[in-house]
């Protein structure tokens, strides 16, 4: 494997000379990121019978999605169900695909839900009614809040008549700058109609006041990346471990877990007595189209990835769903005709998770000399990477994007980082990114570290390796946020951008214009659910990607007992894939 300046070099000279580097049939692949009809979604048929108008949803919204998202035309068969469940006031437990719109489908609903009746709030200075928080949408970070909050304004913009943003929706989130109750403030005094947070914020102003929030008024609470926000037990061959984990759970519940027991077992029969009045007073009333379960707020939970012994938990045990099989839909997205256990339980098939039916799966191995080489056993370029059958190779001789060649950094990067504290990434695997990145990516990628790598110190590095590196923050960082609702999805950039996050920021993101993941080491100790929401970050609603995961060759690692082991991280990426059902395809640019 040629050093990095060899790429740079290379790059430059091609640029230099006007020359398109070789052609592959991933050029195709690239190609249709960027010059395919971006509205036209392959994946899923939009008979005429899903429409938007049959489900109801409320006609400013509608009118609104249309301008604000001239792309989204039809729902999606499951986008139907699912909207039509939630307008209906049923529980909903819901795992598709990532990328298959279900947070969309949910923004749609859940805005076109009915707001409740004004109400005398108890809390000091409010003297006039107020209007309750119909909605709390429980995400597991706060750059999925502001994603949800983006999606809204964009909607809100359009709407007429328009109220202020604030009453429609609003977000809560830790934050350390401010108290709690200046933080509520604004939330107190014009509550919106849907409330975005996270559980850990939510139950910081349930501990100061479980009164702050008027939660017990809840019409519907939706938990997004519902599987990752509440653990569970999950089966294992070892029985001791098992028991382990659900004492730990037992004794230190999560913060989702005691904020749902919180607001399930406060949610007094008085809601059920003012539904009661509110029907009595408006027998045709269409406040709501659902009846109350029991009293407690509608629940909706999705997932791409459901594990049965979570689904066990949630409808069995959790107390949270309604126990009236009447009252719950269950929706299941399409089985990939690849899934080996589509024969079994469909809902726990591993790699029915990932959404995009043209993912190209990469793994490059960094050896401590520099080498760069595609992990062994790698299926040639173009292979399908959920089937065993390699396919035949296309023929090479569609041009690829052009290259961009990374400017040769000759200062020191904008960025804070502190210097007296050793680097904790291996150079060699940030190489193999920044040379990846400059060879392949045409405007947007995602590179995505384990969850307690410092974000900043990375786009330091990547920097001085030329790479245009941004710490994706979409609350502080206009950037992010522009990533977040970026539309000219087909133009190749002047300088790429390499969006740098933790896995613990990613879940559950939507970057339209993403066309490459990379993948820092085996994250989260090759947990295959993280893997798939990591490579779910691209494909999403039926475009293509790729995700290449950086790992370095077998070495040996110092324990904290003292003692040392050899980790080899391609073989754990093996194992990954393989229980993924996926196989890895060489990334044509290395050996
Ligand atoms: N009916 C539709 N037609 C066209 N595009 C859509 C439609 N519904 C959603 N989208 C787009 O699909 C993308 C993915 O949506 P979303 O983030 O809701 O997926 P998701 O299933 O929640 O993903 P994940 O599992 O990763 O959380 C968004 O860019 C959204 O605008």
């Amino acid at each position: 494997m040629p050093p990095f300046s060899f790429f740079v070099q290379a790059a430059t000279h091609a640029r230099a000379h006007g020359v398109r580097l070789r052609a592959c049939r991933h050029a195709t692949r690239v190609r249709c990121f960027h010059k395919g009809p971006r509205d036209t979604v392959t994946s899923h048929p939009h008979p005429d019978e899903f429409s938007f108008q049959r489900l109801g949803l409320r006609p400013s919204v509608l009118t609104a999605l249309r301008l604000a998202f001239p792309s989204v035309k039809h729902p999606t068969p499951i986008q139907h169900r699912f909207i039509d469940a939630v307008l209906d006031g049923k529980d909903v437990l819901l795992k598709d695909k990532t990328g298959t719109g279900k947070s969309f489908a949910a923004v749609l609903a859940l805005l076109s839900q009915r707001r409740g009746h004004p109400y005398n709030s108890t809390l000091p200075g409010l003297t006039a009614p107020v209007l309750p928080i119909t909605s709390l949408v429980l995400v597991p970070h706060r750059d999925l809040a502001y994603q949800y909050l983006h999606w809204i304004e964009r909607i809100h913009h359009h709407m007429t008549p328009q109220d202020p943003l604030p009453s429609l929706a609003q977000v809560f989130l830790r934050d350390s700058a401010k108290s709690l109750q200046d933080q509520l403030d604004p939330i107190q005094r014009t509550p919106p109609h849907i409330l975005i947070g996270t559980p850990q914020a939510l139950l910081d102003v349930v501990e100061l006041d479980p009164q702050a929030l008027p939660f017990d008024r809840l019409s519907t609470i939706v938990v997004d990346e519902v599987d990752y926000l509440i653990e569970t037990v999950p089966v294992l061959a070892d029985k001791y471990l098992m028991a382990k984990i659900e004492r730990r759970i037992h004794r230190h519940p999560g913060p989702t877990r005691i904020l749902l027991n919180h607001i399930y077992s406060t949610t007094s029969a008085r809601r059920k007595d003012t539904w009661q009045m509110y029907r009595a007073q408006n027998p045709s009333g269409q406040a709501h189209r659902r009846e109350p379960n029991d009293g407690k707020p509608q629940l909706v939970m999705m997932s791409a990835t459901l594990r049965n012994h979570l689904r066990r938990f949630l409808l069995a045990d959790s107390g949270w769903f309604t126990k009236a099989t009447s009252k719950l839909v269950r929706i299941t997205g399409e089985v990939s005709p690849h899934d080996p256990k589509r024969k079994q339980f469909e809902e726990d098939a591993a790699d029915d998770a990932v959404g995009g039916t043209d993912i190209q799966h990469h793994v490059v191995v960094v050896s401590d000399n520099g080498n760069i080489t595609n992990i062994e056993d790698a299926l040639p370029t173009g292979s399908s990477t959920e089937s065993e059958e390699p396919k035949e190779q296309e023929s090479s001789d569609v041009n690829r994007p052009e290259l961009h060649p990374l400017p040769a950094s000759s200062q020191t990067p904008d960025v804070e980082v502190d210097l007296d504290t050793p680097s904790p990434f291996n150079p060699n695997a940030l190489e193999a990114v920044a040379a990846g990145f400059a060879l392949d990516v045409p405007s947007v990628a995602l590179l995505v570290l384990p969850s307690d790598a410092p974000v900043q110190r990375a786009v330091y590095e990547l920097r001085l390796l030329g790479v245009n590196a941004h710490a994706l923050d979409v609350l502080k960082d206009e950037n992010g946020r522009v990533h977040l609702m970026r539309q000219d999805l087909d133009a190749p950039a002047d300088n790429p951008t390499l969006l740098v996050a933790t896995l613990a920021s990613v879940r559950g993101l939507d970057l339209p214009e993403l066309s490459h993941v990379f993948v820092l080491g085996v994250l989260d100790r090759g947990a295959v659910d993280s893997y798939l929401h990591v490579a779910g970050r691209v494909g999403r609603f039926g475009r293509s990607g790729k995700v290449i995961s950086v790992v370095a060759a077998r070495h040996k690692v110092q324990l904290d007992n003292g003692k040392s082991t050899m980790r080899d991280e391609a073989q754990m990426m093996r194992t990954l894939l393989k229980k993924a059902g996926l196989r890895a395809t060489k990334f044509e640019h290395f050996q």
